[in-house]
């Protein structure tokens, strides 16, 4: 039976062969080549479980999702990701999936133009077209997701995003996963605590999931904040960086929601 992560990806292939058609390999390819430099994704996230300014949060551009349908309108993400920005986040995350997330390249692109910290093409990255589009809209960090590749596309994909100047953020959900994300020798792991399959969120999967992530990673607690109290548990289990999408636009505050986050990464 197919499951969300293989219906979302076959559209994104649909959508994908649309913009082929429109703009070749050869050209996207040149406009990632003519693309100002990436920003270091890596050091903006290293370091939140020993440094004095705790837990690195990246925050995401979200509007619609698969489990919970429409979030928030963010007519302007430019304003939402200088708020983030303002608010200490380390890195922005941008979806840019279409038919279930209502995302865009231009909502990318446009985030990058307006803030100066990492911005993260948050797709589901399952061709090489995607990793030049990727750094021709700007993006200095992609997602891969282990679940939807296999170990030679991992690799690849890997040196790929290497080769472009960028990091990737290697997303698992289980120890096998984290396993095969660290035979890549992926340097940003995230354990994501949504349930791919049945779209629950666990929030105590992360903690079950902490000892398997090697220590020289920056680790990454992905989804299920709901406030600063998940902030502080995934930050006591030896998250280095948190990555929040929901609580943070559907917030009226968003700055101030993130200051309330970092601190609360403190108190651990
Ligand atoms: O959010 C979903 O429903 C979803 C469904 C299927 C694949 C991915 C999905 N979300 C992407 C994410 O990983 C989250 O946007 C991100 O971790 C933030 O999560 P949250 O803070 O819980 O909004």
């Amino acid at each position: 039976m197919a499951t969300v992560l293989d219906s979302i990806i076959e559209g994104v292939r649909e959508d994908l062969s649309a913009r082929k058609a429109d703009t070749p390999l050869t050209e996207i390819t040149a406009r990632a080549a003519a693309t100002a430099p990436a920003l270091d994704a890596y050091s903006a996230l290293k370091g939140g479980r020993e440094d004095a300014s705790g837990v690195r949060i990246i925050s995401e551009v979200k509007r619609s999702s698969p489990s919970k349908g429409e979030l928030a309108d963010i007519p302007d993400p430019t304003e939402l990701a200088q708020a983030y920005e303002q608010g200490g986040a380390s890195v922005i995350s941008v979806l840019t999936e279409r038919r279930r997330f209502r995302g865009s390249l231009a909502d990318l692109a446009a985030v990058r133009a307006a803030v100066d910290i990492p911005v993260l093409r948050k797709d589901f990255m399952v061709e090489e077209y995607q990793f030049h589009e990727a750094r021709a809209y700007g993006a200095d960090l992609v997602l891969l997701i282990v679940a939807a590749l296999d170990d030679a596309q991992l690799r690849d994909f890997l040196a790929l995003t290497h080769d472009l100047g960028m990091n990737a953020l290697v997303e698992a959900h289980t120890e096998e996963e984290i396993e095969r994300a660290v035979a890549a020798e992926a340097k940003i792991v995230g354990v994501n605590v949504r349930n791919l399959k049945t779209l629950d969120v666990d929030v105590a999967h992360y903690e079950a999931m902490a000892r398997h992530l090697p220590a020289e990673a920056v680790r990454i607690a992905e989804s299920g904040v709901d406030g600063p109290g998940v902030v502080a548990d995934y930050a006591r289990q030896g998250a280095d960086a948190v990555l929040v999408g929901e609580a943070l636009v559907k917030d009226g505050e968003p700055a101030e929601a993130l200051r309330r986050f970092r601190a609360a990464s403190l108190t651990r």
